[in-house]
């Protein structure tokens, strides 16, 4: 019996992504919120014939409070995508008021939920709802995750057509670390499974990274001002919602995934992390153990190679800054 909700339901990643929690066995009771359009998006997934009962909320008669009533695990792809022309951090001004609202209801309403957030900058807006949820002294950063599974379907996808074989991007993986935005992502080729070819040159290796690292940019390009992935993204969110909720339910298999976190969810294993970065960064997409209450163990960075490390050392001033944002927008007091 798992209530699961999603927050921006009636738009690009809302609509798919609300469609592939619904085929989820797991789910059984399924919210959508958005300012607009959810109660026709409730009504025709309804009538799919899997278990989770659909229910559709606008924000008139509390409705947001009312699809949070009870929920266990939370997505959020409310708020604006990008143009071209348009880096994730341009989305700050808009989506951080709206990641704050909406957390403000989460935390209220539902505090013990996981919360997945995709909205962009993803790197501030993951400080923003952390900062919430202390400010309402229900914080566990456990449970809140960015969400950067799609640099990580990307990398497995990506690799197997440098490979020649795209059939075999489902069992490629590449841990993606860092953070949600150009070189703050970094994908760790040298940790690929299978190992990369001995054959890959260093220039293919480093294009391979670059179209990793931009992989967002390919879109928003290619949708030409009709803004940036959705049915990639909706994949990829209901991916990692079926880990954590895999993890909650106790399969008995070990869930290990990349999840952009505050380092605070195991002090242990962030130590090490920490050493390994070189720098104190309060929020890192790290690879983490998931268990029934979340981030169970975060697990090393491992070995890297010198251009990873150089990646790595370029990544680290924008994520502070970043982080440092999305903190201060909770924080800081207003004049
Ligand atoms: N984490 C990732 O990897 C990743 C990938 C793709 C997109 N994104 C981000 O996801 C977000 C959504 O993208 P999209 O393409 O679905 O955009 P979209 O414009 O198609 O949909 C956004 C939806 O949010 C709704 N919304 C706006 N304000 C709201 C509020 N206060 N409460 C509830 N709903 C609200 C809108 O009505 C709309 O339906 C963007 O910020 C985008 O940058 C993140
Ligand atoms: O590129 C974007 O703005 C959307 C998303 O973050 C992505 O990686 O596709």
């Amino acid at each position: 019996m798992v209530h699961a909700v999603v927050l921006g339901a009636a738009g690009g990643i809302g609509q798919p992504v609300s469609l592939l929690l619904k085929t989820n066995p797991l789910i059984t009771k399924l919210s959508l919120f958005d300012i607009v359009n959810t109660p026709g998006v409730a009504a025709d997934l309804s009538h799919i014939s899997t278990p989770a009962k659909v229910a559709g909320y606008l924000p008139p008669d509390d409705g947001l409070k009312k699809a949070l009533e009870g929920a266990e695990i939370v997505v959020i792809p409310a708020g604006v995508p990008r143009k071209p022309g348009m880096t994730r951090d341009d989305l700050f001004k808009i989506n951080a008021g709206i990641v704050r609202d909406l957390a403000t209801a989460i935390a209220t309403t539902a505090p013990n939920a996981f919360v997945l957030v995709i909205s962009n900058p993803v790197n501030s807006t993951v400080p923003i709802v952390a900062e919430v949820f202390k400010k309402h002294n229900v914080y566990n950063p456990k449970r809140i995750f960015g969400v950067t599974t799609l640099d990580v379907v990307r990398a497995s996808t990506f690799l197997a057509e440098v490979n020649g074989d795209v059939s075999a991007a489902p069992n490629v993986t590449v841990p993606v670390l860092g953070g949600h935005s150009g070189v703050t992502i970094l994908p760790i080729l040298s940790q690929a499974k299978p190992s990369l070819s001995a054959n890959l040159a260093q220039t293919d290796v480093e294009a391979l990274t670059k179209r990793i690292q931009f992989g967002g940019d390919e879109v928003v390009k290619a949708k030409d001002g009709a803004g940036s992935a959705t049915l990639s993204m909706a994949y990829a969110g209901a991916e990692f919602a079926s880990k954590i909720l895999n993890a909650v339910k106790g399969s008995g298999e070990e869930i290990v995934t990349q999840t952009y976190i505050s380092l605070e969810a195991d002090p242990e294993g962030a130590k090490k992390v920490t050493e390994e970065i070189g720098t104190s960064l309060e929020y890192f997409s790290v690879s983490v153990k998931l268990g029934p209450n979340g981030v169970e163990k975060i697990l090393p960075i491992g070995d890297l190679n010198d251009f990873e490390k150089g990646l790595l050392k370029a990544a680290i001033p924008e994520l502070q800054d970043n982080i440092a944002k999305g903190c201060n927008f909770i924080t800081a007091p207003k004049l």
